[in-house]
Order: C-alpha cells, then structure tokens, then sequence
C-alpha cells in the first residue's frame, strides 16, 4: 500500500526520529514502539546502519511503518526507496529533492523554516512540510504566523520538541503531529532499554493531544 504524506502524518500523534547504529536494534525498537501504540517511525540516515535498519524493518515487521529522514540527497531518496521506506523526511527542501519525488511514488516531506521555504513547497504542490529544527526557528509561534498566509500547509514540527511542549504544537490546527528523539533515544536503545523505552511511549501517549 502506497501512503501519502497526509496519511503518513496521521498514523500518529509522535513520530519516533530515531537514530541506530545497529538494524537488529533498530527491529527489537520497532516492535516495543508498536506494542507501546505507536505504528510509525523515522530512522534518520545518519549512521551507516540506518538503511539496513529500514529494510529490516520493512521486510521482517511491516506493520510499523517506517520511513526514512534526514535525506539529503537524490542518493539518499533512492537508497531508502530501494530499503523499502514507506515515505522520506528531509532537513531541509531542494529542488532536486523535489524533482525525485516526482519520479518517486514514496511522499517526501520536505524540511522547512521560511516563508519563501513554504511558498517552493507549495509551488510544487507539496503540502505537509517538517518544521525544523522546530523550537529554534520560532517554535508555535512561528507556526502561528505561517497559518495566516499558508492555510492549506500542515507542519510535523521536529527539532526539540519533547514530552513537555509537545502538546503546544499539537493544539494548533496546522500541526498534524510532531517528530522526535525523546521516545526512542540512542542512548537508551543501545543500552537496550526497551522497558524504559515502553514506559516513555506510554507516558507520551497518555496525555498526548490529537
Ligand atoms: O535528521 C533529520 O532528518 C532531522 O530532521 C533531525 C531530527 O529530526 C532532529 O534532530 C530530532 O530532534 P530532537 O528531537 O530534538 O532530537
């Protein structure tokens, strides 16, 4: 099944941004993340086991839904298409970024943090963006301020968002759900702190809004 971004960003409220520097790890998180009630997660490809986590992921427990981030690259689009994500998260927005997601079926959803950012995406029809790094380039405020001329532009805010302010965000009509590190840290997946991991999801879910 082919999503698109806007059923990519309602699968859930958080979506896990994760970072693995090992794909069996990265499986054994996808499935505590699913058990704890979440059935989306981001892993970035910044390390080098990112792609072979995807795959894993993808090929032996499909009912998460997992996509790739920090793509940089027309490389990066087409190495995580071929691991079997599900959709492709950038940093960032480019044009050449944008010309692959036309040849691409996956949605990218695009980083942005301007208002000339918006206006490229929107340009090319793309309309569910990542604010990022969310809480520093003006965090709900600027989220506020984009929702007058950008109506129709839905944002996942990433980048310091946190059990704490996660709500904020998630009570503004253009948000449709925030992306983070804290669910899922490194430090405690390769620790192999899946309990704590479980206990984090639940406590986020408990209260979250949306
Ligand atoms: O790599 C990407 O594609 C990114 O967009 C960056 C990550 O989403 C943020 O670094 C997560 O931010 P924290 O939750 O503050 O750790």
């Amino acid at each position: 099944m082919i999503l698109n971004a806007n059923s990519v960003m309602k699968i859930s409220p958080i979506v896990p941004v994760v970072v693995v520097d090992n794909a069996n790890e990265a499986l054994d998180l996808a499935k505590v993340l699913y058990e704890g009630g979440i059935s989306v997660m981001e892993i970035t490809l910044r390390t080098k086991a990112g792609l072979e986590a995807i795959e894993k992921i993808a090929n032996e427990f499909p009912s998460m839904i997992v996509g790739a981030g920090t793509v940089c690259d027309i490389q990066d689009y087409r190495n995580a298409v071929n691991s079997g994500s599900k959709f492709v998260f950038s940093p960032g927005i480019t044009m050449s970024l944008i010309q692959e997601s036309k040849n691409q079926t996956i949605p990218f959803i695009p980083g942005v943090s301007s208002a000339s950012e918006i206006m490229l995406a929107k340009e090319n029809d793309l309309t569910h963006c990542k604010l990022f790094p969310a809480s520093l380039v003006g965090g709900v405020d600027i989220l506020k301020a984009f929702g007058g001329p950008f109506p129709g532009i839905n944002f996942c805010p990433t980048g310091g968002v946190n059990l704490n302010n996660m709500n904020d965000f998630l009570a503004l009509d253009n948000v449709l759900c925030v992306g983070g590190s804290w669910v899922s840290s490194s430090k405690l997946v390769k620790e192999k702190k899946f309990k704590e991991i479980t206990k984090i999801v639940q406590e986020s879910l408990a209260v979250v809004l949306k």
